[in-house]
């Protein structure tokens, strides 16, 4: 996001409204809104709120909802309902989107994004793109070029033409925008009668704010019809992708000696005639694999995230480090599958903690201890593991993230 935005009001988050206060006509209303119809065994608006509320540079969160759902809401969002704002919604999507911007004018965000609550498959690499795209003139808008020919109806229902699509694109949502503008758009629309807008950027069009276009994604369908929630389902519903989106990512790190009387290990504390020298705890283990998290999701190393210049991390546990990159990958939609740790030393002797690491990380991870793997192995004396000048490690992490792998 541009710095002006992010620099004037966001400690770099980024509010969210999303519209759920629809009924759903086209979907049919039998088993009541599509917003609140179970999908892989969650609600559709579960799995909206989740893809949000565990993006790292997501704030406030304002959900617009129909007067008659407010049980339905609580029951469906579950765990996120504590931890979103909710408003009655308007007539139109228009309205509910305007009424929402409004319930969050005084946490002052820079930005915001709107989100339909029917497009449940959101994937946090189309909220980065979209965040990314807003700056303090701007607005961004996900979509997808058109890839079907277009034709245009006469009226006989016959072919009236043939309509070119080159430079046209289909919009989804999360929209974001510059917090301020956005709700003058909409308040102004509002004040001069106008509740036809069936996107957030068509608003932002109108009234004068520039958009840029970032790339969607096919995924991220919106519920519309009876046979999309029907399919959201089956995808939900632990089918296996043809060609599964694993990856693996590793780390290395190396800490040197010095005098002290124990030594952090994959974070268990174990005594020794010496001390690893180091800003943090100095654990090389949990450093290596906060790295290999990190990989598996492109998202830096773990100076990115906690630079050694920064003295709040002065003797920090290093277990906090694995955590958030265990988050971070979460937010991703990413799980852990295993976990892999070779410490590199002549001593201390690893295989007595061994067990003790094993469950401290599969804590730590949020995995069964099956998946975690502890090894260790001397340097055969050689080099500066085998004078015990200090210990080096190797991490590898496997992580499955949602979809199929991109052709
Ligand atoms: N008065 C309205 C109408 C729509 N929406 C929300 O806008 C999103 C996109 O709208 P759409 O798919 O058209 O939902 P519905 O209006 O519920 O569907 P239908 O038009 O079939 O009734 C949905 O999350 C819907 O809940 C809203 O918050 N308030
Ligand atoms: C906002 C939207 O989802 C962008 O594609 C779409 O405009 C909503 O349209 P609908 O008429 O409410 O289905």
């Amino acid at each position: 996001m541009n710095a002006e935005v992010s620099s004037r009001h966001l400690s770099s988050k980024v509010a969210v409204v999303i519209v759920a206060a629809g009924r759903g006509e086209r979907a049919g209303q039998a088993d009541g809104p599509k917003q609140y119809r179970s999908i892989g065994g969650k609600a559709v608006i579960w799995h909206t709120l989740k893809a949000f509320l565990d993006h790292p540079r997501i704030g406030a969160v304002a959900v617009a909802i129909h007067a008659d759902d407010a049980g339905l809401f609580t029951a469906a969002a579950g765990e996120f309902a504590a931890r979103v704002t909710t408003v009655v919604g308007g007539a139109t999507r228009q309205d509910s989107t305007r009424l929402a911007l409004l319930a969050l004018q005084d946490a002052k965000p820079g930005a915001v994004l709107i989100h339909d609550g029917v497009r449940p498959f959101i994937g946090s690499e189309v909220i980065d793109r979209t965040i990314e795209g807003i700056d303090a003139g701007h607005g961004s808008l996900p979509s997808l070029p058109v890839s079907d020919t277009l034709k245009k109806e006469a009226s006989d229902r016959t072919v009236a033409e043939t309509v070119p699509r080159a430079g046209l694109h289909s919009a989804q949502t999360p929209q974001g925008f510059p917090f301020e503008p956005i709700l003058a758009a909409h308040q102004r629309a509002y004040e001069a009668g106008r509740s036809d807008f069936t996107d957030d950027s068509a608003i932002a069009e109108w009234a004068g704010i520039p958009v840029r276009l970032v790339l969607g994604s096919p995924d991220n369908i919106k519920l519309t019809w009876a046979k999309d929630i029907a399919m959201a389902d089956q995808r939900l519903s632990g089918q296996t992708p043809s060609f599964p989106d694993v990856r693996t990512g590793n780390g290395y790190d190396v800490h040197s000696f010095e005098a002290g009387d124990h030594v952090w290990l994959c974070g268990i504390k174990i005594p020794h005639s010496k001390k690893l020298n180091g800003h943090s705890d100095a654990d090389v283990g949990l450093h290596a694999l906060t790295d290999a998290l990190l990989a598996t999701c492109g998202a830096g190393d773990i100076g990115t995230h906690f630079p050694p210049s920064d003295p709040q991390w002065k003797g920090a546990a290093s277990r906090q480090f694995v955590e958030h990159a265990a988050k971070i990958v979460r937010a991703r939609g990413g799980r852990i599958a295993n976990a892999d740790i070779t410490l590199i030393c002549e001593a201390p002797r690893v295989g007595p903690h061994r067990e003790a690491m094993t469950a401290e990380l599969a804590d730590m991870l949020r995995i069964a201890p099956e998946r975690v793997s502890i090894k260790a192995t001397t340097n055969e004396k050689l080099g500066f593991v085998g004078r015990e000048e200090g210990i080096a490690a190797i991490a590898t992490a496997s992580v499955v993230y949602p979809g199929e792998l991109p052709e």
